[in-house]
């Protein structure tokens, strides 16, 4: 589970307070709002990120507010993949291992076992360029997974794709989501993904965040809509 409690972060003239919030163990959640709302800085600060000017953050339970982005837990898919492109698709997906100083055998083996999960085992020798913005957003989501984080954190991680990419991987997450159990907090502005992927919604409005479960979201998003486009 992930949980914030009270947050209050200031960046220049932009001030968010009071955002408050709870993800279940298992349970996913897409952030929503109008751009410029704060999504990424919010997201960014449970990463680690962002610096907070108050409140608390738990995963499992646990504080984790006044640790590093490596000691969270948190796996991280960053907005248009960031690849590292010096390195293979086999070695970004060992990158997190490797800062935890697993064995290179344990590196290996690891990143063999991702990229059969996410499809990809016959690009593992490959360096992202090149690779087609479907097969960036796997490795990006394998690099997350890597050292089985409790919490992943994406930023708007689908919204470069076209629709039959999109659809794959709305499926390889349903997948992974039966085999491995996955909290998420998941940033995008379409409903499409929303409707796909999430348990909840949390949407941030003039500095709010209002959660949603996501039948009730469904009801009132033309509501919601509205507003985005006062
Ligand atoms: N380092 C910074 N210093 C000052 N202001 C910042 C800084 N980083 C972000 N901001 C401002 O904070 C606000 C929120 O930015 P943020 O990127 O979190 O929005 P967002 O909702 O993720 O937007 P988008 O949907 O466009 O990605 C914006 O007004 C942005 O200009």
């Amino acid at each position: 589970m992930i949980q914030c409690i009270d947050l209050r972060i200031e960046q220049g003239d932009f001030r968010l307070s009071g955002v408050d919030f709870r993800i279940e163990t298992g349970e996913y959640a897409c952030l929503m709002g109008k751009t410029g709302s704060g999504k990424t800085t919010i997201l960014e600060a449970v990463c680690g990120l962002r610096n907070l000017q108050g409140g608390k953050i738990l995963v499992d339970e646990r504080d984790i507010t006044q640790l590093k982005p490596a000691e969270r837990g948190i796996g991280f898919v960053p907005q248009d993949a960031a690849l590292f492109t010096t390195m293979t698709v086999r070695e970004n997906m060992g990158f997190a291992l490797k800062i935890r100083k697993w064995s290179k055998k344990a590196i290996d083996t690891r990143a063999e076992e991702l990229a059969e999960l996410l499809d990809i085992s016959h690009l593992l020798n490959r360096k992202p360029k090149g690779l087609s913005g479907g097969e960036k957003q796997r490795v990006a989501i394998g690099r997350a997974l890597s050292f089985y984080p409790s919490v992943i954190c994406l930023d708007e991680p689908l919204s470069a794709l076209d629709d039959s990419t999109k659809q794959e991987l709305y499926q390889l997450i349903y997948r992974l989501r039966k085999d491995i159990q996955i909290t998420a907090l998941h940033i995008t502005h379409a409903l499409d993904e929303v409707r796909n992927l999430a348990d909840k919604v949390l949407y941030l409005h003039q500095g709010k965040l209002q959660a949603h479960p996501l039948s009730d979201f469904l009801q009132i998003e033309k509501h919601f809509m509205a507003k985005e486009e006062r």
